[in-house]
């Protein structure tokens, strides 16, 4: 079942720029271009772009906060603005800036509020309030003011308001950015788990590529506005010619470099002890069977490519 459908997607900001010493005049900036945009229901979907690409602007646009200038938009069959109300009892929402919590408030509290605000029966909210305990660590610090919390320990509680109504689309702008290592772990942690239990679609837009690689299977990089890529990390290294290296260390330098087709020697230790090979169409076990027929192998690592590669090289092209 498609739960996010988007054609044709545009928003159009007007903005004033300077034109001369005294004039200003007002011109129009394509936020989002023409975003067309498929989910299905429980799939968690990357997307990320560069900054100013457009994606807090989709975000703003599927969660009923903007008006789009042009296109289709339906999420959970709604249209967001005009149903906004009726949307958010079906979305779950954490966007870095706003706050779902009551600064005042222990954070048990405010997840008390919101059982009423949203109407969520009593049993079926303690069953989910004991999940997300569980999974984010709550209690060390459920009993504090919102105010007095980390943002690691602030951020758990954000994840949990947005989801205790069990909704069945999630957003997430952000979610790891400036958290110290533990949060880290844990929020990515939670979210491979509602990933693999499979009852929540999310969309998730990011700067920290981790988060990618852990999450999603699917991946939307957005630049200018546009989607330059709708597919799986690995195609993108596919598109982008990334390529595994293999790094083998020797005993002995080589009396004579190794050839192998479809294997290129990217660089060479000075003493001549460490290589370092990039994959283009060759295995790692046949580059290594060559070598080793030829040379004494110290240690052999192969390194995966790295997806901040791709996507700077994709940025830049
Ligand atoms: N209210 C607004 N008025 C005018 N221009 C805007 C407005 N909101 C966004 N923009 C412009 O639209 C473009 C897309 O912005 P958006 O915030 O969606 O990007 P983003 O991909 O979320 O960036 P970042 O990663 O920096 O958050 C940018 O050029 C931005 O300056």
């Amino acid at each position: 079942m498609t739960v996010i459908d988007v054609r044709g997607l545009r928003k159009d900001f007007t903005v004033r720029v300077k034109a001369g010493r005294f004039r200003r005049e007002a011109r129009t900036v394509a936020a989002v271009d023409g975003v067309d945009l498929a989910v299905e229901a429980g799939e968690m979907l990357g997307y990320i772009g560069p900054n100013g690409a457009g994606k807090s602007t989709t975000l703003k646009m599927l969660t009923g906060v903007l008006y789009p200038s042009a296109g289709h938009v339906r999420v959970c069959g709604l249209e967001p603005v005009p149903r906004r109300t009726r949307l958010a009892r079906r979305i779950g929402v954490v966007f870095g800036q706003r706050s779902q919590l009551w600064w005042d408030l222990p954070l048990r509290e405010s997840f008390e509020l919101l059982r009423h605000v949203y109407r969520v029966p009593a049993t079926d909210h303690r069953t989910r309030l004991k999940w997300y305990r569980d999974l984010l660590d709550l209690d060390a610090f459920a009993d504090l003011p919102v105010r007095q919390l980390s943002l690691g320990q602030r951020m758990r509680g954000e994840l949990t308001a947005a989801l205790l109504h069990g909704p069945e689309v999630l957003f997430l702008d952000e979610p790891t950015i400036g958290l110290d290592v533990v949060s880290k772990q844990a929020v990515r942690g939670f979210l491979a788990d509602l990933r693999d239990a499979g009852d929540t679609t999310v969309v998730l837009t990011t700067h920290d590529l981790a988060d990618i690689e852990r999450l999603c299977r699917r991946l939307v990089v957005i630049d200018h506005g546009r989607v330059v890529h709708d597919g799986t990390l690995e195609r993108l290294h596919e598109r982008y010619g990334s390529r595994r290296r293999v790094v083998v260390d020797l005993d002995e330098p080589l009396a004579t470099p190794v050839d192998l087709p479809g294997a290129t020697v990217e660089s060479v230790s000075a003493d001549g002890l460490r290589i370092s090979y990039a994959l283009d169409s060759a295995t790692a076990g046949a580059l290594v069977a060559r070598l080793a027929a030829v040379a004494s192998l110290r240690d052999i690592s192969v390194v995966e490519p790295d997806i901040e590669d791709v996507v700077a090289r994709l940025y830049r092209a």
